[in-house]
């Protein structure tokens, strides 16, 4: 077939295989969500059925990919870490960027009878937009992360306060959005507190940190892993690292999925799951 006289049209499709050893993040975010959550009417500034939705959503995507080290999510969008050794689909971007975005559609429309049980489905139904993007470094990868939880607290803060404003205390959104013109965090915390009796740090951790996807294993299975070659699409050659890949990939199929709300901008997280960012064979964590 490549010998045909059709077979240069081949040549026209570009190369978009991501560098290796860098970790590949994957950040989906849903089309228009502004009026779909007008549309089903999602309460403001939280909804605490879609929240749900979305990281149920995000937990079958990361329980479809093994090489999926983490996920992070807030608002209408999640960012799916991919381990800087993944060699799937030989690391093209589209391959990636477009399986996990219609995976992660495909879920979310499915499970939405479940979190939504008095609200049918129609056209335009909800779809997310996927992008890679490549980091070189751990330490850059943390700074993507803090950059995103940073974003979910600057963006929860103003809403929460936006609403309450609004909700509670009777204002127009034009008057409450020019009220917040200027102000600083240390001025919405005191709106908040003053006007409506609001503590903001007794706001539900998953509003105020965004949500965290990750495999839990036993300490023992910590340590057999760090042991290990990690990546499942390392091409190893011999056969004994090939049982040991496939050993590893079940650990993963078999590990529990987490969700939690933790702070990833600090380092407790990460230094009490060393393996969430290990390298293949565990050495140089901390980069
Ligand atoms: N009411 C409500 N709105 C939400 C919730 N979660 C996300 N949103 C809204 O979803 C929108 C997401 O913003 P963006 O992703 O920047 O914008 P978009 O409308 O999806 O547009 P594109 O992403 O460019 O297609 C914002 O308007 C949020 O306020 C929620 O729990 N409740
Ligand atoms: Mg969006
Ligand atoms: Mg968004």
């Amino acid at each position: 077939m490549a010998n045909t006289e059709y077979g240069y049209v081949r040549s026209f499709e570009g190369n978009d295989a991501l560098p290796p050893s860098n970790w590949i993040v994957v950040r989906i975010d849903g089309r228009g969500f502004s009026k779909l959550c007008k549309k089903y009417n999602f309460d403001k500034p939280n909804d605490r059925r879609a929240l749900d939705l979305m990281n149920a959503a995000a937990t079958e995507v990361v329980r479809s990919f093994v090489d999926i080290a983490l996920a992070y999510g807030q608002s209408d969008e999640y960012s799916f870490v991919f381990h800087e050794s993944t060699g799937l689909f030989e690391r093209r971007a589209a391959k990636l960027a477009t399986s996990v975005a219609t995976a992660f559609t495909a879920e979310y429309c499915m499970q939405w009878p479940t979190f939504f049980p008095d609200a049918t489905l129609t056209r335009p139904y909800p779809a997310f937009d996927g992008r890679c993007v490549c980091y070189p470094k751990r330490r850059i990868l943390r700074d993507y992360l803090s950059w995103r939880q940073a974003d979910c607290h600057i963006n929860n803060l103003y809403n929460t306060t936006f609403w309450s404003m609004v909700l509670k205390g009777g204002m127009s959104t034009t008057e409450a959005e020019l009220a917040l013109k200027g102000t600083v965090s240390s001025d919405k915390n005191e709106i908040l507190f003053s006007r409506f009796g609001i503590n903001y740090n007794g706001e539900p951790e998953a509003y105020r940190k965004g949500t965290v996807v990750y495999r839990s294993y036993s300490e023992d299975e910590c340590v057999k892993g760090s042991l290990t070659a990690e990546s499942i699409g390392d091409r190893v050659a011999d056969s004994a690292s090939k049982t040991q890949m496939e050993k590893d990939r079940k650990r993963k199929q078999k590990a529990q999925i987490v969700i939690d709300h933790p702070d990833i901008i600090g380092d407790t997280f990460w230094t009490a799951h060393p393996y969430i960012l290990a390298s293949k064979r565990g050495q140089d964590y901390g980069e």
